[in-house]
Formats: structure tokens, sequence, C-alpha cells
């Protein structure tokens, strides 16, 4: 093989593995995992790069290995609809047999890696992984509240990162869970607005009420608030360790009101372009959010 071929199989094998294991979607997740680490690590769990370089390979690798399962799963379905037609597992690009292969290895890489941190990590990883690709992915077909069970593994990552660097669960990791778990609401049905055709073609309805209605513009508007109430209770006091400045509550609360404007707009105008704004939105909050809580922790 000449040099030149070498490198185009090089990309191919690239772009490849970024396709199947969803890498923009992977790396936002292992971003919250990050956030819940450098929120969680104190004076009594000092800081370490080890545990923060293995949170993040071991992250990757279990996010990486429940997309691939995904794809495996829904290879026929993602056939069928534009947005995902060109993965690489229903464009030929890979064969089942070695995304099993390599969904496995990712698997077991990952699990190994969390459980050198702490059980405990490795423990809420297996638990993610099992009811993405065991129950939410299976449930896509049948019912809109898959929605609801893929918000569990979804919510995992943030509180993973408090887990890791605690090895302890409780008051604080839930909090971090509560938020990321209301978040995914706007940000899924969003999605599911506008890309309802879409995902017509496969038969899957992912809207609360199956349609694209008040209702589920309005039920988008309450998972909104609930997601302001869940960002600002670190400011109450009654969240242990994690605490949030008033300044820094503040600020969550404009960005939460700046999403609750698009959830209200989307309700108004009840179309794509409002749906589509509402997506970036969300995806802006939850990552200005875990910012704004590291800041706060370190200036404090
Ligand atoms: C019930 C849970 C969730 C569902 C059903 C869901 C679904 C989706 C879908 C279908 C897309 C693709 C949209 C498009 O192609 O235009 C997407 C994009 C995205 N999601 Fe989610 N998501 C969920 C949870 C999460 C979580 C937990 C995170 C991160 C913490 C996240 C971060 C993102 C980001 C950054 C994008 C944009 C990048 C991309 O298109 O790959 N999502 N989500
Ligand atoms: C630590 C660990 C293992 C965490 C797992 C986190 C994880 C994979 C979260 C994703 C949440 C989710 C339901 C995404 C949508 O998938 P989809 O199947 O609806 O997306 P698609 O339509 O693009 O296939």
């Amino acid at each position: 093989m000449s040099t030149t071929e070498n490198t185009t199989s090089l990309k191919s094998i690239y772009s490849d593995f970024v396709a199947i294991t969803k890498a923009r979607l992977a790396i936002s997740v292992v971003f919250s995992s990050v956030a819940g680490y450098l929120i969680g690590f104190s004076e009594t769990y000092p800081f370490s790069w080890v545990t923060l370089i293995l949170l993040t390979i071991g992250g990757y690798c279990m996010v990486g290995a429940s997309n691939v399962f995904n794809q495996i799963i829904e290879k026929d379905l993602d056939a069928l609809m534009d947005r995902t037609k060109s993965r690489p597992l229903p464009s030929g690009k890979i064969s089942v047999r070695n995304a099993f292969a390599l969904g496995v290895a990712l698997t077991i890489l990952g699990l190994g890696i969390l459980y050198v941190i702490n059980p405990k990590t490795a423990m809420f990883g297996a638990i993610s992984i099992f009811l993405y690709t065991s129950v939410y992915t299976p449930l896509k077909k049948i019912t809109p509240l898959s929605v609801f069970v893929g918000a569990f593994p979804g919510a995992i990552p943030f509180m993973l990162g408090w887990v890791a660097a605690t090895n302890n669960f409780g008051i604080e990791a839930g909090t971090l869970f509560l938020i990321q778990f209301f978040w995914q609401f706007p940000h899924f049905w969003a999605i599911g607005w506008f890309l309802y055709d879409d995902y017509k073609k496969a038969g899957f309805f992912m809207l609360p009420t199956g349609k694209r209605d008040k209702k589920t513009a309005l039920q988008t508007i309450l998972y909104t608030v609930w997601l302001i109430i869940a960002s600002l209770l670190p400011v109450t006091g009654f969240t242990g360790q994690l605490q949030l400045s008033y300044v820094s509550a503040g600020v969550v609360l404009l960005l939460g009101l700046w999403m609750l404007v698009y959830a209200v707009k989307l309700y108004k105008d009840m179309d794509a372009k409002a749906a589509r704004k509402l997506m970036i939105v969300s995806v802006s909050y939850i990552s200005l959010l875990q910012v704004i809580y590291i800041i706060d922790k370190f200036i404090r």
C-alpha cells in the first residue's frame, strides 16, 4: 500500500470512529463528567490529574460503547432517516461484527478504567450503558416515555465526575444528576420537534404527546422551569458540599430565563425554527452552567 493510500485509510478509520462513537455528543457528555470532577474535588478529596485523565478516557469509552451498541440495534431504522442514513453501519462502511467487537472492547476498557478510579464510578457507568442500550434504545420504538428512561443514563455523567472525585453518592451527586436530568427534556423535545418528519420515517414518536402540539410545547416550558429550580438548588445551602454563591446563582438564573424565553417562543411560534433555536440554546445552557459552577467553586 502506498503512503497516500495509508493516509486515506487512516483518515477513514478516524472518521468512522468519530461517527460510530458519536464524538460530538460523547465529548459533551464527557465534558459534563469532567465538570462534575472539578466541582467535586476538595481538601478532603484532593485533585488528581491521573483520576481526571482516567475519567476522560474511561468516560469516552463508555459513552462510545453505548453509541456503538445503539447504532447496531438501530442499523435498519437509521437507514430510513436522512440524519442517520450515512452512519457507518447503514452505509456499510463498518460491518456489524466489527462494530460489535469495538463496542465490547470499549465497554471492557471503559469499565476497567472507571473501576481503577473507584468501584462506585464503574457501577454507575455500568448502569448507564445498560439503561441506554437495553432499556432506552428498544423503548424508542414503543413509547415516548423512552425519553424519560433515556434521561437517566444521560444524567449520570455529570454526577459521575463527583463520584469519581469523592467516592461518594449523596445529596451533592443527586443534585448534579437532577440538573442534567431535567435539562434533557427541553433539549430533546426541541430536537424531536424539528426532526419530527425524519423520525416519523423510522416510526419514532418521541414527543410527549407524540405530536408537535401545544401540550408538547407546554411540557417543554414546564421542564425548563424545573431545570431552573434544580440549577439554583446549590444556593439554598441544602445541598451539602455543593454550593453556589449569590452572584453565580444570579448568572445561572439569567441563563435559565434565556432558555425559558426560547421555550416560550416555541409555544408561541410552534415551528421548526424556534425548536432549532431552543436546541442550540439548551446545549449552550448546560455547558455554561457547568463552567459557572466550576468558576464559582474556585473564586468562592
Ligand atoms: C434523553 C436524552 C438525550 C436525547 C434523546 C438526545 C438526543 C440528541 C439528538 C438526536 C441529537 C442530534 C441532533 C441533530 O442531529 O441535529 C443531539 C445532539 C446533541 N446532544 Fe443530545 N440527547 C440527549 C442527551 C444529551 C446529553 C446528556 C448531552 C450532554 C451532556 C447531550 C448533548 C448534545 C449535544 C452537544 C448535541 C449537539 C451535537 C451533535 O449534534 O452531535 N445530549 N442529542
Ligand atoms: C457513562 C455512560 C455510559 C453514559 C451514557 C450516556 C449517554 C450515551 C447518553 C446519551 C443520552 C441519549 C439518550 C442520547 C440520545 O440517543 P439517541 O439514540 O436518541 O440518538 P440517535 O437518534 O442520534 O441515535
